[in-house]
């Protein structure tokens, strides 16, 4: 197993309620076909006896981002354990904790995940919709899609700033917008919301994620006050352990809601019972792989509650597995994949270009053919 450090920078920073994002730092999961081998990476010497010049034949990424997953440091440890492993990535992945080191479990997932859908001569979603669609005793699903919805993400920003993204984004073709608020008092949001609505007519879904920026009052008044935008959702309205505050705002309002934070700080189980969501945004890097998500997001459509994927600002390789768990996902809701754009580098040309609102799926085989072959 071989591991890369990167790191590329936003085109400019996200500004979300919590933070600025500005860079993303993560590690490159690279598998050989001698991996799967029980002496391969043994020793102490970090796997340093694997021949660097044989191309990898899986390709994974692990880009932590705090909040939502571990450290860098606590993602960079769990890489370097997982790669000293007599086991090799199968047995390490088997080792990976995906609470508490979702991010390095994702890279070694993707990676094997992308090897095992090459050897089938497959493409990732196929793969997943095969081999984890059964596991999870959900065999028969329809084919993956070859290309699934997106919206396109708005930071915060002034109202005209905002408005003019938006435009942007449907002269592009997006049909469902995705604006980030709870950064500023209401009334500004409002503006903003306002200015964004206006600017792209009735027609266009639009959402607002809060990223638990609100408390119980200020919740309430705020989605009073947005009903009239005719939301789509507002997501992460409270804090992430708030699901009993956010089940009675749910049965208080009718706009729809969509949690995010809430999964990392409360089981799936509790997340679906809880009666708190219309839909659920579903982090393949935060849940701690492809395949973990895939299972979440039919487990929740099979509870009632649509699933959502997003990535978390990833770099290509992230991003594109994020696709093809939503082409395995039969009529998935508009996605949070069309991020790349959020990029100024990234480690290869993006894959799935966005046409019309949608993103190509890779036919693959694995994630997207030999497009990553040599980065790791
Ligand atoms: O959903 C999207 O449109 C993009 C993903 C996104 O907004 C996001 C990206 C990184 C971390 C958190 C979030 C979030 O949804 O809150
Ligand atoms: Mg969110």
């Amino acid at each position: 197993m071989r591991i890369r450090p990167f790191s590329v920078a936003l085109a400019s920073p996200l500004r979300t309620a919590r933070e600025a994002l500005t860079e993303r730092e993560g590690f490159l999961v690279g598998v050989g076909a001698d991996d799967g081998d029980d002496d391969v990476g043994g020793g102490d010497t970090g796997g340093d006896d694997i021949d660097r010049d044989a191309p990898a034949t899986g390709i994974g990424e692990a880009t932590p981002l705090p909040g939502w997953t571990e450290s860098r440091s606590a993602c960079a440890a769990a890489l370097a354990e997982a790669s000293r492993g007599p086991g090799g990535p199968a047995a390490a992945l088997a080792d990976l904790d995906a609470g508490e080191t979702p991010a390095a479990r994702h890279g070694v997932a993707l990676a094997l995940g992308d090897a095992a859908a090459r050897e089938a001569d497959r493409s990732l979603s196929e793969h997943l919709a095969d081999r984890v669609a059964r596991d999870a005793d959900r065999a028969g699903l329809p084919e993956p899609a070859d290309s699934v919805p997106v919206n396109a993400t708005i930071g915060d920003g002034s109202p005209g700033a905002a408005a003019s993204d938006a435009e942007r984004a449907v002269a592009d073709g997006y049909r469902c917008l995705k604006v980030k608020v709870g950064a500023r008092p209401l009334e500004e949001d409002l503006d903003r919301l306002r200015a964004v609505r206006r600017a792209v007519g009735p027609a266009i879904d639009l959402r607002a994620d809060a990223n638990g920026a609100w408390d119980r009052s200020g919740a309430r008044r705020a989605l009073d006050r947005l009903a009239p935008l005719d939301l789509a959702y507002v997501e992460q309205p409270l804090p992430a352990a708030d699901l009993d505050g956010t089940a009675r705002l749910r049965a208080e309002t009718d706009v729809p809601i969509a949690l995010d934070e809430s999964l990392a700080a409360h089981s799936m189980a509790d997340v679906l019972a809880s009666g708190a969501a219309d839909a659920l945004v579903v982090k393949p890097m935060a849940l701690g792989g492809p395949d973990r998500a895939f299972e979440a997001a039919l487990r929740a459509r099979g509870a009632g509650i649509e699933p959502v994927i997003t990535t978390t600002i990833d770099a290509v390789v992230a991003r594109t597995a994020a696709v093809h768990v939503a082409g395995a996902v039969p009529d998935v809701a508009a996605c949070g994949l069309a991020t790349g754009g959020l990029l100024a580098e990234d480690l290869a040309p993006d894959p799935c270009p966005v046409v019309d609102g949608r993103m190509l799926v890779p036919d693959g085989p694995g994630i997207a053919g030999g497009a990553f072959d040599g980065l790791v």
